[in-house]
C-alpha cells in the first residue's frame, strides 16, 4: 500500500501564493526560531549531515520536488550521493538511494528509523494513529501487528480466504468472456480495480456492496487525502489555518466512514440482520477478541481491544491493501500486453501445467517459476510506494561518517534503486523477467536491491496476501485470455506514464481487448 506523506507538490502559483502569505505574516515567528537547527555538539565538533542541495529558507527544498518526487530524487542522488539530506519545509529529510545504505537503515539500524512521523490527515482519519501504517513504534503497535499478523495475514488465514478470491475473480473471467464474444475492448484498469476491492472488502469487512453507505466512495476520498501533499506537515506553524482544507475534509470523511463502519460493526454483533455470511471475515475475528488484551501473552503492556480500535486497524488494513495490488497487477498487465514475446512465455508455461481446459488454481502458483520472474520484474520497475512509507528515526544516530538527528524522515527511493544500471545493468529500464533466472534476488525484504515491499520491522506485513492476490489474477487473465491493444494503436503507442500520489498508478486508464482461449463452453 501505501501512504505516500510527501506527494504531487503544489503548482507553482500555489507555492508562491503561500510563501507571500508566510513572507507577510508569520515571518517575524521565523526571525525568533532559526529555519535550520543548530547541530548538536556533544564534545566533538564534526557532526556533519549528509550532503544534500542548499534548502531556501521557510519552505526548504520543497520547490524541487517537482511532480515526480521519485524521479527528481533520482537525479538529485546522482549529485549528493545515496545518503542525501533535505529540508521539506521544517522537516529534516534524509533521502536513501543505493541497496547498502538501505541495508545499513533496515537491518543494521532497523530499530533507530522504525519510528513514523505524524502527519495531519492521518492523525484524523485514522483516530489518533490507532491503526497500524503510521502509528508510532512501540508496544500498541507491536501488539496490533501481531494481532494482524496471525488474524489476517498468516499463511493459513490467507489459505482460508481463498474461496473469496476464487468467487470474485470468477466474476471477472465471466465478464471478460461476454467482452470476448461481443469483441469489445474494455478499461482493464476499472476492471482490475473493482476485483481487487471487492476481495479486499470481502475479507476485512464482509462486504462489496451496501446501499447504505458508499463504502468504496469513501475509501477512495481516504485514500486520495492521505496521498494529497499536506503543508501543514512541513510548515507546522501553518497546520492552525488549514489552507488547503484538508483538515476539514479528513474531518468529514472520518465522519462518515466512522458512522459507515459503525453499522457494519453492529451488523456483525447481530448477525440475524445480515443475509446468511458465508465465512468469517476480519471484523468478526477482531469481534471475538472485544475487550480482551491483543495479545494475552505481553505482560508489559495491556492494550485492550474496543471499538476505535477495529475501526482504526481495518481502515488502515483496507488502505493498504486496496491499491497496492490493484496498481501492481495494472502495471503488469501494461507490460505484458506492450511485451507480446513475454506474454507468451508466460502463457506457454501456465498452459504446460495447467492444459488449456480449465482455469488456474492457487494451488498451481507455485509451480510457475517465470509468473515468479515476470511479478519480481513489474515490483521493480513499478514499486507502488516509489519512496516506501516515511519512516523516521527515533535518536541521534552516526551512519557513513553522517550524522543524523532524532526526528529526521527517512524515504528510500525504491524506484530509483530498481532503475539503477549498477545493479540491473544497462537494459535496466527494460521489461526483461529473464534478468531474475540466474540469481536468488527475493522480493520479501532480506536483498536490498529489490525491496518494494519495505524491509524490518516497518516492512510489509501483507506481502504473501498481496503477492498471492497479484499472482493468481495475472496468471488467470492470461491464461483465461489473449490481449490485444484497441484497433489501430501499437504497443509503442501504449502512453506509460505514472502519476504520483498514495501510489503510483497509471495516468492514463489501460484499455484493451479479450479473446478468450481456453478450450471451454462460452457462456
Ligand atoms: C502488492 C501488494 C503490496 C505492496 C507492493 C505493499 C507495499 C508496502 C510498502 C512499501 C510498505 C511500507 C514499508 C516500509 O515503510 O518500510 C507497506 C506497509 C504496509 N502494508 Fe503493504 N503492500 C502490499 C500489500 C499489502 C496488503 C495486502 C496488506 C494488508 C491486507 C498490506 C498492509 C500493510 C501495512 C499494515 C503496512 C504498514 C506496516 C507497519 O507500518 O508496521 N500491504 N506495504
Amino acid at each position: 500500500m501505501l501512504p505516500q506523506a510527501l506527494a504531487i507538490v503544489p503548482a507553482p502559483i500555489l507555492l508562491l501564493v503561500i510563501f507571500t502569505f508566510i513572507i507577510i505574516f508569520l515571518s517575524p515567528l521565523f526571525v525568533l526560531k532559526p529555519a535550520a537547527k543548530p547541530q548538536h555538539n556533544n564534545g566533538s565538533s564534526k557532526k556533519h549531515p549528509p550532503p544534500g542541495p542548499k534548502p531556501l529558507p521557510i519552505i526548504g527544498n520543497l520547490h524541487m520536488l517537482g511532480k515526480f518526487p521519485h524521479r527528481t530524487l533520482q537525479a538529485l542522488a546522482t549529485k549528493y550521493g545515496p545518503i542525501m539530506s533535505l529540508k521539506l519545509g521544517q522537516v529534516s529529510a534524509l533521502v536513501v538511494s543505493s541497496p547498502e545504505v538501505a541495508q545499513l537503515f533496515f537491518k543494521t539500524h532497523d530499530l533507530i528509523f522504525a519510528n513514523r512521523p505524524k502527519l495531519q490527515v492521518v492523525e484524523t482519519l485514522s483516530y489518533g494513529r490507532k491503526g497500524l501504517v503510521f502509528t508510532e513504534y512501540g508496544g500498541y503497535w507491536r501488539n496490533v501487528r501481531k494481532l494482524c499478523i496471525m488474524q489476517l495475514l498468516s499463511a493459513s488465514k490467507i489459505e482460508m480466504f481463498h474461496p473469496l478470491r476464487e468467487k470474485e475473480l470468477g466474476l471477472l473471467v465471466n465478464a471478460l468472456k461476454k467482452a470476448s464474444s461481443s469483441r469489445e475492448v474494455v478499461d482493464l484498469s476499472d476492471l482490475i480495480g473493482e476485483v481487487v476491492e471487492n476481495i479486499t472488502c470481502n475479507i476485512i469487512l464482509g462486504c462489496n456492496k451496501d446501499d447504505r453507505f458508499d463504502i468504496k466512495g469513501l475509501i477512495h476520498e481516504i485514500l486520495h487525502l492521505i496521498g494529497l501533499f499536506n503543508l501543514a506537515d512541513f510548515v507546522p506553524i501553518l497546520a492552525s489555518f488549514d489552507l488547503q482544507g484538508l483538515k476539514r475534509r479528513a474531518k468529514k470523511a472520518s465522519k462518515a466512514i466512522g458512522e459507515a463502519l459503525e453499522q457494519i460493526i453492529n451488523d456483525h454483533e447481530h448477525p440475524s440482520s445480515i443475509e446468511s455470511p458465508e465465512h468469517k471475515d476480519f471484523i468478526d475475528i477482531l469481534l471475538s477478541y472485544m475487550n480482551q488484551p491483543m495479545d494475552p501473552h505481553d505482560h508489559e503492556e495491556r492494550h485492550i481491544v474496543g471499538r476505535t480500535n477495529i475501526k482504526a486497524i481495518v481502515l488502515d488494513l483496507i488502505a493498504g491493501a486496496y491499491d497496492t495490488s490493484k496498481v501492481t497487477i495494472e502495471w503488469g498487465m501494461s507490460e505484458l500486453i506492450k511485451n507480446p514475446r513475454t506474454l507468451k512465455k508466460l502463457q506457454d508455461e501456465i498452459e504446460a501445467l495447467v492444459g488449456i481446459h480449465r482455469q488456474v488454481e492457487e494451488k498451481d502458483l507455485e509451480k510457475l517459476p517465470y509468473l515468479d520472474m515476470v511479478v519480481k520484474e513489474i515490483l521493480r520497475l513499478y514499486p507502488v510506494a516509489p519512496l516506501l512509507v516515511p519512516h523516521e528515526s527515533l535518536e541521534d544516530v552516526t551512519i557513513n561518517g553522517y550524522f543524523i538527528e532524532k526526528n529526521t524522515r527517512i524515504m528510500v527511493n525504491v524506484w530509483a534503486i530498481g532503475r539503477d544500471p549498477r545493479i540491473w545493468s544497462e537494459n535496466s529500464a527494460m521489461f526483461f523477467p529473464e534478468r531474475f533466472e540466474d540469481n536468488d534476488v527475493d522480493v520479501k525484504g532480506h536483498d536490498f536491491r529489490l525491496i518494494p515491499f519495505g524491509s524490518g520491522r516497518r516492512g510489509c506485513p501483507g506481502i504473501n496476501m498481496g503477492l498471492t492476490t497479484v499472482k493468481i489474477i495475472l496468471a488467470q487473465m492470461v491464461h483465461c485470455f489473449s490481449w490485444e491493444l484497441p484497433l489501430g494503436m501499437s504497443p509503442e503507442d501504449l502512453d506509460m506514464t505514472e502519476e504520483f500520489g498514495l501510489s503510483i498508478p497509471r495516468r492514463k486508464h489501460l484499455l484493451a481487448s479479450p479473446t478468450y482461449r481456453l478450450h471451454t463452453k462460452l457462456d
